[in-house]
């Protein structure tokens, strides 16, 4: 069944990629972001800026979704060397899910050690409220339960092993650096902590979905980021993750909510600023990762 999946890109084609930007930049990224829906904003505030459209990238697929404008952007941030993806691909896409994550080995390649994502969920923790940032503790990956890992298929040892822990897929440390940097900025009333369910997508959920997802322990749902996660964490990069809450998942058959694209859009908008900001200090405190998972 699997055989062929990895071969979507090969260690030799990541390479190439990856030497091909070192070409084109004198700069060396320790540290790589994913920016997620309506959150691509991040990206603008790098200092000396290099920017590579997708579609001039070799191997690199296109942005679809509007929101994400599809820009690989090398500069820093409080002087550290970073890249940042203003936009990211989505299994609903049509995308095989190794071509998903594919940029997570290109940053492994270029030298990234620490990888940031955010994205943009709805809030099934009844105490979420929209616009608040969930820093992600852990996930539930409903892909990989029906055998959509983006490491299925023959695994190459020259980014990681076979059977890769995820226990510990999200580092704590920055996972406390982020609860006090928030606290400090006094963003205590709106940063919480969870766990973030992946779905396929793109239709949003039923009622009877977001209610058997949040008895499974989930307290946001999205679409995105955990196959971005387990590549990252498989060739020993350390993750932080965010969630802005951008909607209530609607569990009440009562509720007159939809859930929309507009809506996240404009909620990213409204708190772009702040989760900006925790990032940026964030990354201005963080100790460089020595040890490789
Ligand atoms: O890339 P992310 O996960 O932030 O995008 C979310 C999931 C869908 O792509 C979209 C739905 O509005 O936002
Ligand atoms: O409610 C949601 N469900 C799934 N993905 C999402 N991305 C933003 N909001 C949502």
């Amino acid at each position: 069944m699997f055989p062929q999946g990895n071969q979507c890109y090969t260690y030799e084609d990541c390479k190439a990629t990856a030497d091909w930007l070192l070409t084109q930049t004198d700069v060396r990224p320790s540290v790589g972001i994913v920016c997620g829906s309506g959150l691509g904003g991040l990206a603008e505030m790098l200092k000396n800026q290099v920017a590579f459209n997708y579609k001039d990238i070799p191997n690199f697929p296109q942005s679809t979704v509007h929101g994400h404008a599809g820009r690989l952007v090398f500069g820093t941030l409080k002087g550290r060397s970073c890249v940042c993806m203003q936009g990211r691909f989505h299994l609903y896409e049509g995308y095989p899910i190794q071509k998903i994550t594919l940029p997570m080995r290109i940053f492994k390649l270029l030298g990234v050690d620490t990888v940031i994502l955010t994205n943009a969920a709805g809030g099934l923790n009844q105490d979420f409220k929209v616009g608040d940032i969930m820093i992600m503790k852990d996930h539930l990956n409903m892909p990989g339960f029906a055998g959509n890992n983006p490491l299925a298929g023959l695994n190459d040892d020259r980014f990681g092993v076979r059977f890769p822990c995820m226990s510990d897929a999200y580092d704590r440390e920055l996972q406390q650096l982020a609860m006090d940097v928030g606290q400090e900025l006094g963003f205590g009333d709106f940063l919480k902590e969870g766990v973030y369910c992946v779905l396929g997508g793109p239709s949003f959920e039923t009622i009877a979905e977001c209610r058997m997802l949040h008895k499974l322990g989930a307290d946001a749902v999205g679409m995105s980021t955990v196959h971005e996660v387990i590549v990252a964490r498989h060739c020993g990069m350390r993750v932080f993750a965010l969630s802005l809450i951008t909607n209530q998942a609607v569990m009440d058959y009562d509720s007159e909510e939809k859930a929309n694209h507009e809506e996240v859009l404009q909620t990213g908008k409204q708190r772009a600023e702040q989760l900006e900001q925790l990032i940026f200090t964030m990354v201005a405190r963080m100790e460089h990762n020595n040890n490789d998972a």
